[in-house]
């Protein structure tokens, strides 16, 4: 007997340890809501000692109200004997709580994950254990994985040098928007513009200053866009490729007009090229007008082609062809 009595006190001893060495705080509130049990934790977090909450009421143990929802779902635990955890949504401090490494006088609430289990005693009442978890960091840490997950989505769309999209954002734009013109009959312009002269200007400034001059393009670009549908992209080393939705050819025309010249305003020095003294792009534009065979590769094949003609006529300028060019083209050879 002597010896079970031993065993008792010593497992109720152990059971004292383990209540104030657990991580997460343990409140025990009897049936009329007096606090049975005040861990350490609870403590450490609220600066609580137990000899000044054990007996009180749980409402008046802090000097902070408690928020109706929490003082709700224990009462509902004593009286229907049901668990309840608190959404975290809904409820992110429901008890003044916090982080004991804040040391500022205004210490930030800490984020609480909660959840009420009924105990029923032999004598027929029942009691409400409230166990408290610091979600603080969880909260952090999904914060931090959503912020790198935006920075990777950021990382596979845009290029490295210049911030403006890369080739596989266009192509999957591109052909969700070829897709969009074809269904709602509207046109779609593509540009495919080239920066005249590039290896002379590499070779003769060194690679840093060619790409300070690409950024330099590709900022003058993208400031002449207004609609957010228009995508511009650097599609491979100094060239890049604009899809313009709903634009009919005839402005395609006149904007690709004002690209060119919003470059040859940059008055960017260039002694190396063959045509000028300062650095210039060409520009092959070709316009969807829903042709039956206009796919998206057949398009960006004919701005290509006007890039080309737009070289071979002297560079520093914009030429376009359409479809039906194409076509005739293919017939003849
Ligand atoms: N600095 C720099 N140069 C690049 C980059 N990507 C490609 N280039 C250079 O761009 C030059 C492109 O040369 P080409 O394709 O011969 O074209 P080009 O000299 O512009 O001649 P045209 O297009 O016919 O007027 C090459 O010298 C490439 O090394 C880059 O990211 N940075």
């Amino acid at each position: 007997m002597d010896l079970q009595l031993n065993g008792l006190s010593q497992s109720h001893g152990h059971m004292e340890q383990i209540f104030n060495a657990i991580n997460l705080g343990l409140i025990l509130v009897d049936a009329d809501e007096n606090i049975l049990l005040w861990n350490d934790w609870l403590t450490r977090h609220s600066k609580l000692q137990p000899q000044q909450v054990i007996g009180k009421k749980l409402e008046h143990a802090f000097e902070a109200p408690l928020s109706p929802g929490f003082l709700k779902a224990v009462r509902n635990t004593l009286g229907h004997g049901l668990p309840v955890v608190l959404s975290n949504a809904l409820h992110r401090s429901p008890l003044p709580l916090f982080d004991p490494a804040v040391l500022s006088e205004e210490k930030a609430h800490m984020h609480q994950s909660i959840s009420m289990t009924p105990l029923n005693s032999a004598d027929g009442t029942r009691c409400c254990l409230i166990q408290v978890t610091d979600s603080s960091t969880s909260i952090k840490r999904e914060k931090m994985l959503r912020s790198h997950s935006e920075m990777l989505k950021v990382e596979a769309t845009t290029d490295g040098l210049t911030g403006i999209y890369n080739r596989r954002f266009f192509d999957e734009h591109y052909k969700m928007a070829l897709g969009h013109s074809r269904r709602e009959k509207l046109p779609l312009s593509v540009l495919m513009i080239d920066i005249d002269f590039f290896k002379e200007y590499n070779d003769y400034y060194g690679h840093l200053l060619g790409d300070k001059a690409i950024i330099g393009v590709a900022n003058a670009l993208k400031a002449q866009l207004s609609r957010s549908t228009d995508v511009l992209a650097r599609y491979g080393g100094e060239e890049f490729v604009l899809m313009l939705p709903n634009m009919s050819e005839e402005f395609a025309v006149q904007f690709a007009e004002k690209l060119r010249s919003a470059i040859w305003n940059l008055a960017i020095p260039h002694m190396k090229s063959h045509i000028s003294q300062q650095l210039s792009i060409s520009i092959g534009l070709s316009t969807f007008n829903n042709e039956a065979d206009g796919d998206f590769k057949t398009l960006l094949k004919c701005a290509d082609m006007a890039l080309y003609k737009a070289k071979q006529g002297g560079r520093n300028q914009c030429a376009q062809m359409s479809i039906h060019d194409l076509l005739a083209i293919s017939t003849v050879s």
